[in-house]
This record gives structure tokens, sequence and C-alpha cells, in this order.
């Protein structure tokens, strides 16, 4: 077996050359602490546990654990709540790294990206593989900055379970709401970490009080803190009466003293324990008809009897059920708390087989997976992260991408250990997986094992969902990503540094697309140039950087411009003839076509056909007609943006013999752009969600900035000693705000930011920009 298990240990040098990057960007995050770039420092890595001392045994264990021993979960939070130096710790304990990382000095193992670890933040999650007390954690850490949301998303659709992780001075904040959402979206069932209990403002029930009325979330209180802020020193187990204290003088918070509470010597914090037992115990009885009948039947007389266990066990359904959340506390930073979370996640976070997967079934046992995540590795290619729901892979396996609808072969396979990658001989479902060797597979493809496994397994949906799933191609049914990828908000021109450098630009953006589906990259068909389309100004500088770095490609940006759309106010009807000889072919369309605006939103045009229309002339024509309304809708009158919220009814269409299909789309789209210049037209612009959390001194500057940008505040709302500033604010006028921001408040405010809608721009402002636009070409 040792033949087949070879370490890649990579070390910082390689890193640089390795996946991923180095570039510099600016985190929104208006604090300067981190301003110091750090190079990046040499650290050791412990062979991996089992691997040592020829134990044959644990080596088994840890390539493929019975399913209900793994564990795989996501730590999500808001930017800087701690995910990154929690995710360090539980590392440390867990044994896989011998010295504590920490962002601050640029050295953890997740943020192995060397601008990760110049800036601290955390850019592409990266998966981590550990043991915790017999049971296999894939851990996924994921990003806190809005730019990065997709990843977020991406990583919850592979996920069973997730830590949710706050700053317990702050509470809930506006990054946390919007993962909390996606992981409502996503049915993943969450623990609550509040972290950062050491800071001066912490509060265990500010945090609490905000998770049940901001995320309208039921928290499940399964620890007390023992002080808070300078005062924090442990916790106490409400489940088990315990009183956890880590060392005073402990430099790694390895070793902890456990206790059971005793009247002696802790009355008070006894006393309080069992109110909150009890508190506990009814509110989880309450959620529980088996744990209600249990404790009704025999505990009712004393609750303090009830064994520990059967409230473990109750918790964890709870749990499942999302009918409420463990929450419990620490501070990462001070290595207080955070072994309690591990025993927490393998105890009430789920397995992979108490997920129900309605597509399990239809595979029977074949291989079923998605893919994840890809990198790209320099030396080894494309990495491909991914997550096994049935069957098994193993290295030289050749496998079906149903996305691509092609064939290809794993060379190697790997389990991620974040920055070191063992190499295995097999893996089986309920696993995470790393890949080598897959050359077209992009992130959020599912792969299979051939195309008759997924032909078997599409007929198999289709018999159990015929009417569910009507409108959709056998294939489709069995495509797992569901991940939406929201539309980018910002634009921007890029060029190589000469044309003989285009194709070099062209490989790299489709490398960095496959890794990343919101980045979008089109041909502006006026002017042949290449365009970037992101989800943020951030995102956008990390790619360019990422080129540079990655691809050895200088290249040069245009200006930021914010994505418009374009919509009609009322009803137009036209008609359009195309006749033109090509050699001695006649091609001959007339149309007659009728655009007015929606009732609900829609991104793409509403194609609706009119009784008149010949259905035996559409069964041929009907993908050229509608390639050549969707090709209109793309570039509006007004700007050149894309066209929403229309529906186009086509009321007479003739096609003369041996038209071909190109003229088709062509007559189509023309008369399409007629209608829409004939309509009244509407500019529409990206209206943000803004949260600015600010110090009292500083709230006045603040509000006079926002409503010269055309802010429209919602609330202000008080946390601790900080205001909170909700409230909406278009897109174009935010632009570098993080720079105006820590000027207005010497560098002690933090914003976040988030798509909340299009909305239509007043008379005023469209003609504004239509004057500056036209100015401007
Ligand atoms: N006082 C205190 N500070 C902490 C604690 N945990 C983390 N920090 C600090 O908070 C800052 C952010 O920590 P990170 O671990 O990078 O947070 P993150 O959530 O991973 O941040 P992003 O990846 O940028 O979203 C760093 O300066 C940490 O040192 C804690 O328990 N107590």
């Amino acid at each position: 077996m040792f033949t087949n298990l070879r370490i890649f240990a990579v070390n910082h040098q390689k890193i640089s050359s390795l996946h991923i990057n180095t570039m510099c960007c600016c985190k929104i995050r208006l604090s300067l602490k981190r301003s110091k770039l750090h190079e990046p420092v040499g650290r050791k890595y412990s062979s991996l546990p089992g691997l040592i001392g020829n134990d044959i045994k644990s080596l088994h264990s840890i390539i493929n654990p019975p399913m209900a021993k793994i564990r795989n979960i996501g730590i999500m939070a808001h930017i800087d709540a701690g995910k990154t130096t929690t995710t360090e710790r539980i590392l440390y304990y867990s044994g896989y790294t011998r010295s504590l990382g920490d962002v601050d000095d640029g050295d953890t193992v997740t943020d192995f990206m060397a601008q990760e670890r110049e800036r601290g933040i955390t850019i592409q999650s990266a998966a981590v593989t550990f043991d915790w007390k017999g049971y296999r954690v894939n851990l996924i850490d994921t990003p806190g900055h809005v730019d990065f949301t997709l990843e977020v998303e991406r990583c919850l659709r592979v996920l069973d379970g997730a830590v949710a992780v706050f700053d317990a001075s702050a509470g809930v904040e506006a990054q946390t709401l919007t993962v909390w959402r996606q992981a409502d979206k996503h049915k993943i069932p969450r623990i609550c970490f509040l972290n950062k209990m050491d800071k001066t403002g912490a509060s265990f029930n500010y945090a609490v009080e905000s998770i049940r009325e901001k995320l309208k979330a039921k928290p499940l209180l399964l620890q007390l803190p023992i002080g808070e802020g300078k005062t924090f020193k442990g916790v106490v187990d409400v489940v088990s009466k315990e009183k956890l204290l880590w060392e005073v003088n402990s430099d790694d918070g390895k070793d902890f003293e456990r206790k059971p509470l005793l009247d002696v010597s802790d009355p008070e914090l006894l006393k309080e324990t069992i109110e909150a037992r009890s508190a506990l115990i009814e509110q989880v009885a309450d959620l529980d008809d088996e744990f209600a009948d249990l404790v009704l039947g025999e505990f009712s007389e004393n609750f303090d009897l009830l064994p520990a266990e059967k409230l473990q066990t109750a918790i964890h359904r709870v749990t499942l059920a999302q009918t409420a959340v463990p929450v419990l506390c620490g501070s990462a930073l001070k290595n207080k708390g955070v072994q309690p979370l591990l025993d927490a996640i393998t105890m009430y976070l789920p397995s992979p087989e108490e997920h129900k997967y309605e597509f399990l079934p239809w595979y029977k046992g074949d291989l079923c997976a998605l893919a994840f995540k890809v990198l790209h590795d320099r030396q080894r290619g494309p990495l491909v992260f991914m997550r096994i729901y049935s069957g098994t892979l193993k290295p030289q396996l050749t496998i079906h991408n149903i996305n691509g609808n092609c064939t290809e072969r794993i060379s190697r396979l790997l389990l991620p250990f974040a920055d070191q990658h063992v190499e295995i001989p097999s893996l089986t479902a309920g696993n995470i997986a790393l890949t080598v060797g897959l050359k077209h597979t992009a992130t959020g493809d599912t792969i299979v094992l051939s195309k008759s496994s997924a032909l078997a397994a599409a007929r198999r949906a289709g018999r159990e969902g015929e009417k569910k799933h009507r409108q959709n191609s056998e294939t489709e049914r069995l495509l797992l990503a569901g991940v939406e990828i929201p539309e980018p908000v910002f634009f921007c021109t890029i060029e190589p540094p000469s044309v003989a450098k285009q194709p070099d630009l062209d490989h790299a953006l489709k490398c960095l697309q496959r890794e990343d589906p919101s980045l979008k990259v089109r041909l502006d068909p006026d002017s042949g140039q290449t365009i970037l389309c992101g989800m943020g100004e951030l995102h956008i500088e990390i790619i360019h950087d990422r080129i540079k770095r990655e691809y050895g490609l200088e290249t040069y940006l245009g200006p930021l411009q914010v994505a418009y759309r374009e919509t009609i106010l009322n009803s137009v009807r036209t008609t359009d003839t195309l006749d033109r000889t090509l050699g001695d072919k006649r091609h001959l369309v007339s149309v007659e076509l009728e655009v007015r605006p929606t009732e609900a939103p829609s991104v793409v045009p509403v194609i609706e056909y009119a009784p008149g229309v010949s259905e035996d002339l559409l069964k041929v024509s009907q993908e050229a007609v509608e390639n050549g309304i969707h090709s209109a809708c793309l570039q509006g009158p007004l700007l050149g943006s894309p066209v929403q919220d229309v529906a186009i009814t086509l009321h007479s269409l003739m096609i003369y013999p041996g038209t071909s299909t190109t003229m088709v789309s062509a007559c189509l789209s023309r008369c399409v752009q007629k209608a829409l210049k004939k309509a009244d037209r509407q500019v529409l612009e990206p209206l943000m969600n803004l949260e600015v959390t600010v110090t009292r001194d500083h709230l006045s500057p603040v509000l006079a900035d926002l409503a010269q940008r055309r802010g429209n505040i919602q609330e202000i709302q008080t946390r601790q000693d900080n205001r909170v500033v909700i409230g909406f604010v278009p897109l174009a006028e935010i632009m570098g705000y993080s720079t105006v921001l820590r000027t207005l408040t010497s560098g002690s405010a933090t914003f976040a930011l988030e798509l909340s809608s299009y909305q239509a721009m007043s008379p005023q402002d469209q003609s504004t920009l239509l004057i500056q636009r036209r100015g401007s070409t």
C-alpha cells in the first residue's frame, strides 16, 4: 500500500510558482492594521497523522473512512470574523500542523495564495482534510468578501454542514446575512461559533440576541462564557455541566482543564448552568417529539438526571432538521474554545449519509461527482476538487463530463491536505477528492462514469420525475451544480502588451474562467476589444493581477464601467423583410412582431408565438428565430447594454424556401432592434445594499457624503459603541468608496456592499448618463 502513497509537500518557494497567485489588491476593510507586507514565511509541516510509525491501520482509515465518520463542513462568516484563524487552530489541534499560523503574520495554511498571506484575506476557498477523534473532516475555508460570494455558494453546494463564525463584539453583520441565506437555500445544517470573546466589547448575550433577531434562528446555548473581553478564560459546557478552562500561560491552548461544576467550588456558575440546561432541554423538547416523550416520561421530575448523550442525540436531530442552531463560543486568536467546537462539528453536524439526495438512486452505485473548484497548477495542470456523491474515484479512471459532453481521464487522485497532497489509490462516496489530469472539466460540472451510465441514470430520473422535469432534456436532469451565477456588475476592456500576445491572453482568460464562472469575457463587436466582466472592483483587480503573476502577461485595463441594463416602457408592433441574393440563391424572410414590457422581471427575453405562426415552419426555424431575438436583446439601443424585462410575440413569419438559418436570425434580430428603438426606453442601474459601520463621531460626515451619492438611508442601528448605517446606493456612485470612507473616518469605518436589484434611473440622471456616454464615444 505504501507504494500507492506519496506526499506532495509543497513548500513556499513552490507555492509561488504553483497554484494560485500573488497579486496586490486592496482590502475593502478600511483598517490599515495589516498594511505591512509580509514575505511568505517558511513553515514546517508535520507528517500526516497515520503516515508516521508505519501505522497501517490508521493509514487505511485515512483513505476511506466509513461514511458515518465523514463530515464535509464549511466555515462561513462576515469578513474578518476569524474564519482563517479558527481554521488554523483546528489544523493545529488536530495534529496537522506543528506551529500556529497567524493571518497577521501571513503564514496560515488555508490562505495559501501569496496574496492572501500578504494581505490576510481569503480569496479562494481551500479544502483542507484532517482527522479528529476518529472522524474525517473535510473543511472548506470560504472567502468573506462579497465579490467572492459565488465561491461561498459553490462550496455550500457540496457541504453537509457549516460553522458560522461571528465576531462576538459585532454579532450578525451584513455578509453573515448573505451567507446565512445561501445556506438556507442549500438547506445546510449549521452551528454558530461566537469568536473573539476576548475582544473588548465582546458580548455573548448581544451576539446571541442578534442571531435571534436578524437571522430569525433559534439559538441553542450549548455553552456559557466564563468571563468576557479581557477576563475571558473559558467556557461552561451546558450539556455536561462541566467547566473548561485554558491555562493562562499556555501559548498554544492545547491543554485545558475539564472539570465537573460542583456546588462547593462554583455555586453561582452551577446554578446558572442548571438553569441554562433546563432551558435548553425545554427548547429541544419543543422542537423534537421523540425527545419530548423521553423528557416528559422518564425525566419530568428532574431534568438534571437526563444523561448528556440523550440530549446530544436530540440536539443532533434538531440541528439536522434546521429548526434550531447550536451556539458555542471562544477566542480562536487566544486559543480558547476551538477543541469543543471540533467536538461539536463531529457530534451535531451530519454525515453524508444523513443527507437525502434525490439523484442517488438513479446511479445505483455508479460514479456521480460534482467538480466544485478548479485550480491551475503550473506543473500538474488543472487540479479539480470533486465531491463524490456515489461510486468510487480512482487514478487512471476515464470519466464522462455531462456538462461538457466529453470523456477524459483522471491521471492521479489526491487527498487535499491544504498545501500537502497525498496520492491515494481510490476514494469512495461522501469524500472530497482532488484530481489531476482533467483538462476540460470546469467548476460546476457533473462527472459520471461513462456516457452510458449517464443515459441509464437519465432514464431512471425520467421515469421518476416525468412531469416535474418535463422541459429538461434527459441529461440536463442529471446536472448537479444548481449554483446560480450572478450577472456581473462591472466591466472593463483588457488589452495584451502586443497583438502577438492576444492568444496568450485568451488562454489565460479561458483558464481563469474554468476556475471562476463569475468571470465573464466577451468581445466588443464594434471595437474587437476583449471585455472583462466581474462582480466588483476587487474581483477585476485580482483577475488582472493573476494574469500578470501566473501567466506572466502585463495587461492594460480600461476604465472600470458599471454594467447597466435597458428595458422598454410600452408595446410596439413592427415588421421587417430581409431579401438578399447571395450567388444564385435568394434568401427572403418576412416577419411581424411585437415587443412589450413583462410584468415579472426576466433577464432573458420571454418569447411567445401567435397562433398565426405555422407550427411546421417553426419546427425547422425556431432555433434560428430565438437566436436572432436573443442576440438583439444583448445590445440595447440606448447604451448597448443587455435588454431585460421584455416579452416578444411573433405574429407572423414567412420564409422563402432555401433561405439560410443565418438570414432568419439576422432578420429577426433587425426587427427586434427596430421595435426596441421605437419604444420608450429606460436605463436600469445596479442598486447596491450598503452597510457602513462607523463610530458615533464620524456618523455625520458619512451621512452627508452618502446623500451626495444618491444614497437612500433606510435605518441607522446601534451596535455597541458604533452606528450601522443601512441603505441603498447606486453602484455608479460608490466606486472607489473605500478610499473616501477611509479619509472621512480616519480609517475607523468598515463597509459591505451587495447587489440589491436593477432599478430605473430618474429621467434627469438617465439623460446625464447618456450625455456623458455620448461625449466619451
Ligand atoms: N481579538 C481577537 N481577534 C481575532 C480573533 N480571531 C481572529 N482575530 C483577528 O481578526 C482578524 C481577521 O481574522 P481572520 O482569521 O483573517 O478572519 P477571516 O474571517 O478569515 O477574514 P477574511 O478571510 O478576510 O474574510 C485578524 O487580525 C485576526 O488576528 C479572536 O478570537 N480574537
